[in-house]
């Protein structure tokens, strides 16, 4: 194992030299391997799995490649459902200080669940049964027909329904889930055509129920690719952000385990003990604000208070130099209107705030 591991490493050193690009960020776009057991000593942390591998016990290939992006210091994000990141992996990319991320692209079926679950559950709609069936023939549907690797994407493809059933406390009792079955097929003939199928069953008013389906049709890699190009720009990115707090000193940087990539994911990555936000608005929103506040601009929230009063506060409003200066922020940057939450902008701003 160690010898695979050091291979891995220098072909990452070779790469970098050979293409001159300044930094490497190593993603995961292989097949979806079968879960790993997490086995004290072996992979629960990072001593244990770093011993393991020079030892030559049993790792996962693409815990593999983690462990050795992460010595590299190089960013690693698992576009595939298994459990790459075992608790060894995590430990190591937080000593170091590295960025990790995933699972499993949110490509097809798992996105549209994404949002039309918190749409039902925000109606007061509430789903209890919903069917995911999906057939393909390319090279990754060939590899899920085996069960084991079926099972990987089984698991991240169910919990994605989890946190839009638990932020409703009037439609779901506690533990209470809707049932959820996904199956899926490999048929050679359609190729990369992905089909597929879904029934979501919902309780209404008295008793009554409301039944979608759906049918879609899409070309797989071609719903992956951009995918793999956003979770590379996104890390990257986030590798130039650093966060002071209000009276400290030292800036810091995101979490190793960069949870903002959960938007381009199946079964998000969280740090530890942190919620995991499945649904795509609020995953959107969490990205959008981010770079708001980059931007020194206050976060979204949508409320637009001055337009929903009897009199419009901000024509009384004296500008204050924060909101000037907020206001000069974005029309530099060719923000402009409307500019942060419902502010309108007029050339006079510009001069105002200067
Ligand atoms: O994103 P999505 O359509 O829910 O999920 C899909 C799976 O159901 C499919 O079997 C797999 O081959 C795709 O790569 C993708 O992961």
């Amino acid at each position: 194992m160690i010898f695979q591991v050091q291979q891995i490493r220098a072909d990452i050193r070779d790469f970098q030299q050979s293409s001159g690009v300044d930094k490497v960020i190593v993603l995961w776009t292989a097949n979806t391997e079968r879960f790993t057991d997490i086995v004290p000593g072996v992979n629960d942390s990072a001593d244990g799995l770093l011993a393991a591998i020079q030892a030559g016990a049993e790792v996962s290939p693409s815990s593999l490649f983690a462990v050795a992006s992460i010595l590299e210091g190089c960013a690693y994000i698992n576009g595939s459902p298994q459990n790459t990141f075992v608790p060894g992996v995590i430990e190591l990319a937080v000593q170091k200080g590295v960025f990790i991320g995933g699972d499993d692209f949110k490509s097809g079926q798992t996105k549209i669940k994404s949002v039309l679950v918190d749409f039902l559950v925000s109606a007061g709609i509430k789903p209890t049964s919903i069917v995911s069936y999906n057939h393909l023939g390319n090279n990754d549907g060939k590899n899920l027909s085996a069960p084991e690797q079926f099972r990987s994407k089984e698991i991240s493809k169910s919990n994605v329904v989890d946190d839009m059933v638990q932020s409703n406390h009037i439609l779901y009792k506690p533990g209470e889930k809707p049932d959820h079955c996904v199956v899926i097929k490999y048929v050679p003939y359609v190729g990369d055509s992905k089909r597929a199928m879904d029934e979501y069953t919902s309780e209404i008013m008295m008793g009554g129920t409301n039944t979608i389906a759906m049918h879609n049709t899409c070309e797989d890699s071609l719903l992956a690719s951009p995918i793999i190009l956003d979770l590379v720009i996104l890390t990257e990115l986030c590798q130039r952000v650093a966060v002071q707090l209000q009276g400290e000193e030292e800036f810091q940087s995101f979490h190793s385990v960069l949870a903002l990539l959960a938007f381009l994911c199946k079964a998000p990555l969280v740090p530890p003990g942190s919620p995991v936000i499945n649904a795509f608005f609020r995953q959107r929103a969490c990205i959008e604000n981010i770079m708001r506040a980059c931007l020194g601009l206050p976060p979204q929230n949508y409320m637009l208070l001055e337009h929903k009063l009897q009199k419009n506060f901000l024509s009384h409003m004296s500008c204050n130099d924060k909101v000037s200066a907020l206001k000069k922020v974005a029309l530099v940057n060719g923000t402009s209107k409307p500019l942060t939450n419902g502010f309108c902008t007029h050339e006079d701003d510009v001069a105002y705030a200067m």
